[in-house]
Order: C-alpha cells, then structure tokens, then sequence
C-alpha cells in the first residue's frame, strides 16, 4: 500500500473521520496536550494506535470524528503550530475503505483433492456443459446467472459528477455490488464500459449477457439509456433496468402514495409540476401517469413542455405530447401555480419560498436534485406539507438503492424475463407500505434503507406482479397455491 495515495488535501476531503498520524515529542509534549487541542477545535478522538515508540519519540495513529470538514483543517493547522509535533499524514477513511476495492469473488466450496478438482473442472464439468447444451435454460439453475446480476456503466453521467468515464465510475459501480449482496444476497459483477457508442454499449452487453440473470444499467447519461435500454429489453430475454430511471420513478411514487395519505388528496385530482425532464424525470413522469395523474406538465430549460410546440429532443416531443393537457404554456413559476406537487430532478436553487407559496393548500415539494436540491428544505419547512430530498442528511430520503436490491431479488426468483411497468408500481407500492398507518406522519413517509423488510415485501410483490402479467419462467414454491 502505498500511503501517499490515502493522503487527501484538505478540501479534497469528504468524509467525518480521519486518520491522524502523528509523531511528537513525549518528553516535551504530553499526549494530553495533544487530545485537549483536537477536541477544542472540534474533534472526537475515537480510536488511539500506538505505530511506534522510543523513550523521546511517540508514532501514534489518532482516529478523529468531525460534525463538519473545516474542522479538520482546523485540527491539523493547530496541530502544525504545536511545536515537537510533526503531522505525518492524514488518512482518510474512505479512501482507505476503497484500497483495493470493495467486493471480492469467493468459491462456494473448496478444492481439497483431485476428486473436487474434477468434478469442479475438467473431466466432470463436461457433462453439465453437455446438459445446458441440451437444455439451456438450464444455465439458469446450474450457473451463476441463477443469482447474478451486471451492473453496468459507460461513466457518461456519474452521480451528479457528469461525464467523468469508465475508470472513475468503478467506485459507484462497486457499492452499488455491495448493495447488492447484502440487501438482496443478489450477487453482482460492476462493469464499466470504455465507449460511450450506443451500438457498441448495446452489442457488447448482449455478448456478456449469458452470463447474468439480470442487467443493471447505471448513470449512463439521456437521452442514449432511453435507446440503449430499450433495445436491450427488446433483444435479450433477461430483465434490463436503468435505475436511475425505474429506481427512482418507484421510490418517488412509494413516497407520492404516502404523502397523499397525509394531505388526503387523490392522485387523479393532482397537478403535478415535474421540473427537469432528463433520464429520471422521465421515468418518473411515466410512473405517475401510470399511476393515474392526469393534469402533469413538464418544465426543462425550455420552459412548460407543450404540444404546441416543437422539441429536437425525441423524448421532450414524446413528453409533450402525452402531458399537459391544457396545452399551458410558460415558465417553473407559471407551472407551479396551483399545482400540488412538485418534483425536482433539475438542479439545485431554482426555487424560493414565494414559489411555494403559490401552490396549491399543502403543498407537496420533492426536491430531488444532488447534491443541491431544487430548494432548500429549511427555507420552507412552516409552509410545505411534505418535503423530500435525494439526500441522507434530511428526512424523507427518495433513493433508488430502495428498490434495485428487492426488485431484482423477486425477478431473478421468478426468472422474469422483464422488468415491467406493473412490477414497478408493485415495487412502489410495497416500498410505501412498509410505514403503517400509526408510524406516517410528514417526516417519515419513506421507510429506511436499513429496514429489512423491504426487500422481502418488494420481492413477494413483484413475483406476484410478474406471475400476472406472465413475463415469470419460474413459479417459486411459496407462489404456487395462489395460481
Ligand atoms: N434522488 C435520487 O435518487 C436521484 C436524483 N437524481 C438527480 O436528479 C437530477 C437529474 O438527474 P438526471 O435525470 O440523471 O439528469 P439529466 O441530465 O438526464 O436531466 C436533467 C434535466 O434537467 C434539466 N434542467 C437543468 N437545469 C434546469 C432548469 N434550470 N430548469 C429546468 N430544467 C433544467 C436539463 O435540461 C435536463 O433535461 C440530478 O441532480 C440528479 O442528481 C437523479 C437520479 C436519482
Ligand atoms: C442514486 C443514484 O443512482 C445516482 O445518484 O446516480
Ligand atoms: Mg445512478
């Protein structure tokens, strides 16, 4: 490991908890000297490792938690004030999380004698090549595609970083495996593609597909995933899903059904205001006019989407067209005028307080954009009836992590062949009632991602839903008496 790469700037740090190495003194300076100094510029000694030691020279490792980043530059330029103090370096702990990556391949059973090695390998594991060449569904009970999933990325549109490549997105790509596992126990493989070509994303995902039950399609930017994936879906016989698409539009409705509840609105009744009509506003206006919303207008930096206008954007023209049925034309304010909710999936302060004001009674704001929502939830916390946020530092955190762990937990149950639009609201739906109606109230509306129960009601859900709408191979034993 080489320790000039954990050693962050400090304003290149993000976390709350760093490493501090330090060497000091300890005949001229006594280690409390060196605590007392820490906590009074606001850091918490959690953690104390003793590297190395001499009767005058003290190396010790000091793990440090901070509520707020400028403190560590305040810790460590007091630290470099001190005199027979010298910093040695500062760690940070998710960088040091992240060394060598964060998920490895283990073999179910080991290889102790020629006996395991051949059947394992060659000569025996020609007859259970023979048999899925005779059978090839039978790839789906005798390999890992039974419980393995691909999460796939081309870097194009990375969290709220953009376009930063292949190589930068493996990290996301690598949690989002993580997720995987330990929510579902759904194994899965982060590829990140160095192409950016809608053809060669498309032939190259339908070359590695054997081996995956399911493929996961991340931040890849719009309008390409709306093309890539839908062909995707058409050309292979394994559910395709972008979650930022699907992942959000389901955890935005399971919050939508929720917050309905405490204003006591019905969804047909609504106006909708979705603002920023990229990859997830889509999907989530897909979902709501799904779902019955009837009266929703788009608004992107073009102003209200209308059909009277005319739009390069395929998407935009498609949008257009099947929403707003008024033909309103305008601006974010004039949309928002009377409206009953708004959703944010733009970018951060578009909004003010005055904004809300013109809402209809109990408005509903679900600022989405990271990391910056659309508006602060501070600034309108007395007038807003319910308020959401992509972020974890809030309450009401609208997240697809949610959904993507359960959703393809019940598809690769069923072996669906697809992901559809009715195991989607499924999904919602068992999101959303995962909060009894004594536990809802106008900050929980949306349960944790710690919650266990969620990937078990998402997976019963959406195996009843695809059993429905037959695009499940598969029947699992506990579904059997219902059909
Ligand atoms: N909370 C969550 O789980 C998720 C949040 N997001 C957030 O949603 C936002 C959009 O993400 P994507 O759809 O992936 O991006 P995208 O780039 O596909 O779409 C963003 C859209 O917002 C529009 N826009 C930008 N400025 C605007 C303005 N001033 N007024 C109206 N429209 C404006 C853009 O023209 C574009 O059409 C990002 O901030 C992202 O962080 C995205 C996915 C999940
Ligand atoms: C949550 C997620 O998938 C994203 O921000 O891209
Ligand atoms: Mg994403």
């Amino acid at each position: 490991m080489n320790p000039t790469t954990l050693i962050q700037s400090q304003s290149s740090y993000s976390g709350k908890s760093v490493i501090l190495r330090l060497e000091f003194n300890s005949e001229s300076t006594k280690f409390g000297q060196v605590a007392s100094l820490i906590s009074e510029n606001g850091g918490d000694i959690v953690a104390i490792d003793i590297i190395s030691g001499n009767k005058s020279i003290s190396v010790r490792d000091l793990t440090v938690n901070v509520s707020d980043t400028a403190d560590i530059d305040r810790i460590t330029e007091a630290l470099g004030r001190t005199p027979d103090v010298k910093l040695v370096h500062v760690s940070d702990r998710t960088f040091l999380l992240h060394l060598g990556g964060k998920i490895s391949i283990t073999p179910k059973t080991p290889i102790q004698n020629r006996d395991d090695l051949s059947r394992v390998y060659t000569p025996d594991v020609a007859r259970v090549c023979l048999a899925i060449k005779d059978d090839p569904q039978k790839a789906h009970t005798l390999t890992v595609k039974r419980n393995m999933v691909a999460v796939i990325s081309d870097g194009s549109a990375v969290l709220g970083l953009g376009n930063i490549g292949p190589h930068p997105a493996m990290p996301v790509m690598e949690g989002k495996a993580m997720l995987f596992k330990q929510f579902a126990d759904v194994d899965s493989f982060p590829i990140c593609l160095d192409t950016q070509d809608t053809e060669e994303i498309i032939r190259t995902i339908k070359h590695i597909a054997p081996a995956f039950g399911g493929i996961n399609l991340e931040d890849i930017s719009s309008p390409r995933c709306f093309e890539i994936e839908s062909r995707l879906r058409q050309e292979l016989d394994i559910p395709v899903f972008h979650d930022d698409q699907h992942g959000t539009a389901v955890v935005l409705y399971a919050g939508l059904i929720n917050a309905l509840k405490i204003v006591g609105k019905d969804i047909h009744d609504l106006k909708v205001v979705v603002c920023g009509i990229g990859a997830a506003g889509i999907a989530c206006s897909k979902i709501l006019l799904a779902a019955g919303v009837k009266n929703l207008l788009g608004v992107d930096v073009e102003g209200i989407l209308n059909a009277n206008d005319e739009y390069a954007n395929p998407m935009k023209q498609w949008y257009a067209a099947n929403t707003n049925p008024d033909r309103v034309s305008g601006d974010l304010r004039d949309a928002l005028r009377g409206a009953d909710v708004f959703i944010g999936l733009s970018r951060g302060n578009l909004l003010n307080r005055d904004d809300i004001r013109t809402m209809a009674k109990d408005p509903i704001v679900f600022a989405m954009a990271n990391p910056t929502p659309e508006i602060s939830p501070e600034e309108i916390e007395d007038i807003a009836a319910v308020i959401a946020t992509g972020r974890s530092d809030y309450p009401n955190q609208i997240n697809n992590v949610l959904c993507f762990p359960g959703m393809f937990r019940g598809a690769l149950d069923c072996r669906a062949s697809d992901i559809n639009e009715e195991m989607k609201l499924a999904a919602a739906e068992a999101i959303a009632s995962i909060i009894k109606p004594d536990e809802l109230n106008k900050h929980y509306i949306i349960p944790s991602v710690f919650n266990t129960d969620i990937v078990r009601s998402i997976r019963k859900q959406v195996i009843e839903a695809a059993i429905r709408t037959k695009v499940a191979r598969r029947i699992p034993r506990e579904f059997n008496s219902q059909n």
